[in-house]
């Protein structure tokens, strides 16, 4: 007998891709398993001004994880980079999977296929994320970023129209989208640290039932302990993809190794650490991470105020 379950995801081109590779792959992991796509239209998607306004990110996710949780959906599949470290799952559910990571890196979209350093004087970069306007003001402390929202073929379209003369999107989205022919320039970690989560797809069911134990099945505990490791600097912080915050963590043997950093929004200023110890205290190694980074004064650069 088949079972049917419902997978709840944002409307975007690069939302359903991921969404679609999800039910492939639980399909292919179990016989009689049908996965219906239901896209859910979320305030964050339809609101047009700042993020900051809209109630941040979190505004993407916590809506569908609440469609969940009411039981109207039975698994929601996420950008891990888009939910918050400031808002928790809703009471009954959690990441019943995270899938084996993509490429974390952003990258460099600029007419005429010029790399960041060839770029003009004062040329116009469009960006809405903080982290990556102040990478990209400390390498090229000249440019002027303009802020660009959107889903990633909008933002694409704005290059294209002569808005901006280059853009800063996630390289894995862009091949999400079957876009990487686009890319003129992966940006390494030393010039664009990455989010904490980016490239990683995770999902979410309630901590019971059939879904949770069909969907175990995609988790991957390499892609687990780094997650851990980034989203315990991320939760300690209080911050979410909208902040000036990198963070990313690798795994060699059973060494996690994690490299965080906290930016002054126009790059003038960078805190740093590396951390590393045994993945089985990965969520450990975030805090340590980010209190180091407190210690340095990160608490100054993250939050407006007290800027
Ligand atoms: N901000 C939206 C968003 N959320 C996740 C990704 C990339 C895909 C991923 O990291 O899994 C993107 C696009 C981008 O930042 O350019």
């Amino acid at each position: 007998m088949t079972t049917t379950v419902r997978l709840g995801t944002r409307g975007s081109t690069m939302a359903l891709a991921q969404a679609r590779h999800v039910a492939r792959e639980l399909e292919s992991a179990h016989a009689d398993l049908a996965v219906r796509i239901v896209p859910v239209s979320t305030h964050g998607d339809r609101w047009t001004g700042s993020l900051a306004t809209a109630g941040g990110k979190g505004a993407f996710t916590s809506e569908i994880d609440a469609l969940l949780q009411a039981g109207d959906i039975d698994l929601a599949v996420h950008c891990l980079k888009d939910i918050p470290g400031d808002v928790a799952l809703p009471e009954g559910v959690c990441v019943a999977a995270y899938l084996p990571r993509d490429e974390p890196w952003d990258a460099l979209i600029s007419r005429g296929g010029l790399r960041l350093d060839q770029l003009a004087r004062d040329a116009v970069v469009g960006t809405s994320a903080a982290r990556r306007q102040a990478q990209l003001l400390r390498a090229r402390p000249d440019l002027r970023v303009k802020p660009i929202r959107g889903n990633v073929d909008s933002r694409i379209a704005r290059l294209d129209s002569g808005d901006v003369d280059a853009i800063v999107v996630a390289a894995c989205g862009l091949r999400r989208l079957g876009q990487e022919h686009r890319i003129t320039q992966v940006l390494p970690a030393e010039l664009m640290g990455p989010a904490v989560g980016a490239g990683t797809i995770v999902v979410a069911t309630r901590t019971s039932g059939e879904a949770y134990s069909l969907v175990m099945a995609l988790d991957d505990p390499d892609s687990r302990d780094v997650s851990l490791a980034e989203r315990a600097l991320l939760h300690r912080f209080g911050a979410s993809c909208d902040s000036a915050v990198s963070g990313h963590a690798t795994l060699d043997r059973d060494t996690v190794t994690l490299r965080a950093a906290v930016y002054a929004p126009e790059g003038d200023r960078t805190l740093s650490t590396v951390v590393a110890g045994d993945r089985t205290a990965a969520p450990a190694l975030g805090r340590q991470a980010a209190d180091e980074l407190l210690a340095l004064g990160a608490r100054k650069l993250l939050d407006p105020y007290l800027r």
